[in-house]
């Protein structure tokens, strides 16, 4: 299953680095198409003018809902899709959400700037399509590019044949609700620090049993929301030490 991904944004040049590593390979695997488009190109006047001053005054410049009008238009005449608009203002993004959108068969994002989209952009288009606004964390970025990048590699990453281990997508941090805890490698001790011993033992239930420990005491330290979330029947008694 192939997945097109469309980004329209008035900085092509900042989605640049998608084409890199691990997705450039999936894009050359043809696991994955992406297009990247400059709003510009939808302007008709010399100035090639995206944004205006918003109604109702205050701070700033609004996008122009005509251009975005044309662009959205041009782009989803290839076919149905999900348009994901970034904003700080949207439902959040979660490890669920980048699972539900590797469904889909064509994303297609459209980054703001300034203060963001004419809200009648969305509005149109949510009346025939499924629409998503969405924001990547609780901090305000200049324009959507990044957090459409942070989209992109969480979703596409999820997409078979992407990821060299395909197991390590399905033990993410959050698909048993806890948080990662700490890795290893070589060498055993390094500037005086040591290798907890038992990942040495060879004694699979101890190492399982202490990597969820760490698990659980890290997520109970920064992210207590989580143990909250997690099911009734998630933690069993030697869970609920922590
Ligand atoms: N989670 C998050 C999204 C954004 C965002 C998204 C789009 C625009 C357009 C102008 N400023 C923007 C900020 N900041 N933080």
């Amino acid at each position: 299953r192939r997945v097109r991904i469309d980004v329209v944004t008035i900085f092509p040049g900042y989605l640049a680095p998608l084409r890199e590593a691990l997705l450039g390979r999936a894009i050359e695997a043809g696991l994955v198409e992406l297009g990247v488009h400059d709003l510009r190109d939808w302007t008709h006047d010399v100035h090639q003018a995206v944004d205006d001053s918003p109604y109702g005054g205050g701070p700033g410049m609004v996008m122009r809902p005509q251009v975005w009008g044309e662009a959205l238009d041009a782009v989803l005449a290839a076919g149905p899709a999900r348009l994901v608009v970034p904003t700080p203002a949207g439902r959040p993004f979660t490890q669920a959400t980048a699972q539900a959108w590797a469904g889909e068969e064509r994303l297609v994002f459209a980054c703001g700037r300034y203060e963001g989209i004419d809200q009648r952009v969305v509005d149109s288009y949510a009346a025939r399509m499924p629409v998503d606004e969405v924001s990547i964390g609780d901090y305000v970025l200049v324009g959507g590019e990044v957090a459409v990048m942070v989209m992109v590699e969480a979703v596409v990453r999820l997409l078979p044949g992407v990821l060299g281990n395909p197991v390590s997508a399905q033990e993410d941090s959050f698909s048993d609700g806890l948080l990662e805890g700490p890795a290893y490698t070589r060498p055993v001790s390094w500037r005086g620090l040591d290798v907890p011993e038992v990942l040495r033992s060879g004694n699979h239930a101890a190492i399982a049993r202490w990597r969820r420990d760490r698990a659980l005491e890290r997520t109970a330290a920064r992210r207590p929301d989580l143990l909250d979330a997690l099911p009734e029947d998630a933690l069993d008694r030697a869970d609920r030490a922590f």
